[in-house]
């Protein structure tokens, strides 16, 4: 299988301010993981160092693919751009934007702007443009906060089928364990002041599921290794 990314033990600091220390990590093509921390660990940071928009302090990372699709945390469309033309912006094909707009339910809205649209339907164009470049490996950074449980549970469901499908490399950060188990097969836990990841769960098939019981034997495990 090829690696995508590797990285071998990376720190990262802000002035005196150490946020991350000693992570290892190895990701392979095909795979879907989730990094779940506490907010404020060090999630962004440390996906931001996966996409190179930020450097390790030490440590290094090789990456095989510079193909990649980032969902932000805050929304990051350009509001007088229509929807379309957000993701002309990336992808320069207009029949590969349309058809990553109808994966999202959003064709028919290809000429709204962004400003017109519920929260929800801002996070399928952010996902839409993300993926309409075709990327070899997605980040998404906490895509579902600050949505209602409803949409929320859709969203995951949409977004979990569409990287099912188009079989997307994926790398989720969050601190919600609900969302990192629909998502992912693998979730790597990042605890501790400067963080580091402490485990490594697999999720089963079973336990998959917005509303499956199965999160909350994980979730207190992940708890558990949050606070020790
Ligand atoms: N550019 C920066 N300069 C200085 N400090 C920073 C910078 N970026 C992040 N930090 C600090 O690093 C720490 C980790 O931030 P980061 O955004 O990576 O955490 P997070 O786990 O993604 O948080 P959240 O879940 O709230 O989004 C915080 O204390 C933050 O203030």
């Amino acid at each position: 299988m090829k690696k995508l990314f590797e990285l071998k033990s990376v720190s990262k600091d802000f002035g005196k301010l150490r946020v991350l220390k000693n992570i290892n990590l190895t990701f392979y093509e095909g795979e879907s993981i989730a990094i779940v921390g506490k907010s404020g660990c060090g999630k962004t940071t440390l996906l931001r160092i996966i996409a190179s928009l930020d450097m390790p302090s030490s440590g290094e990372i090789k990456k095989s693919t510079n193909r990649i699709g980032y969902v932000f945390q805050e929304d990051r469309l350009i509001p007088w751009y229509t929807v379309l033309d957000n993701l002309l912006f990336v992808c320069n094909e207009k029949k590969t934007a349309l058809s990553a707009l109808k994966l999202v339910g959003l064709e028919s809205f290809h000429n709204y702007r962004p400003t017109k649209l519920s929260g929800g339907m801002k996070q399928r164009v952010n996902f839409a443009r993300a993926i309409s470049i075709k990327p070899e490996l997605l980040l998404l950074d906490e895509p579902f906060q600050s949505l209602d449980l409803l949409t929320k549970t859709k969203l995951i469901e949409d977004f979990s089928n569409i990287i099912k499908k188009l079989n997307i490399s994926t790398v989720l950060v969050t601190h919600d364990v609900r969302e990192a188990v629909s998502i992912a097969e693998k979730i790597y836990v990042l605890a501790g002041q400067p963080a580091t990841i402490v485990d490594e769960i697999k999720i089963e098939q079973s336990q998959k599921g917005m509303f499956n019981p199965g999160f909350i034997e994980i979730e207190k495990k992940i708890l558990k290794l949050q606070s020790s």
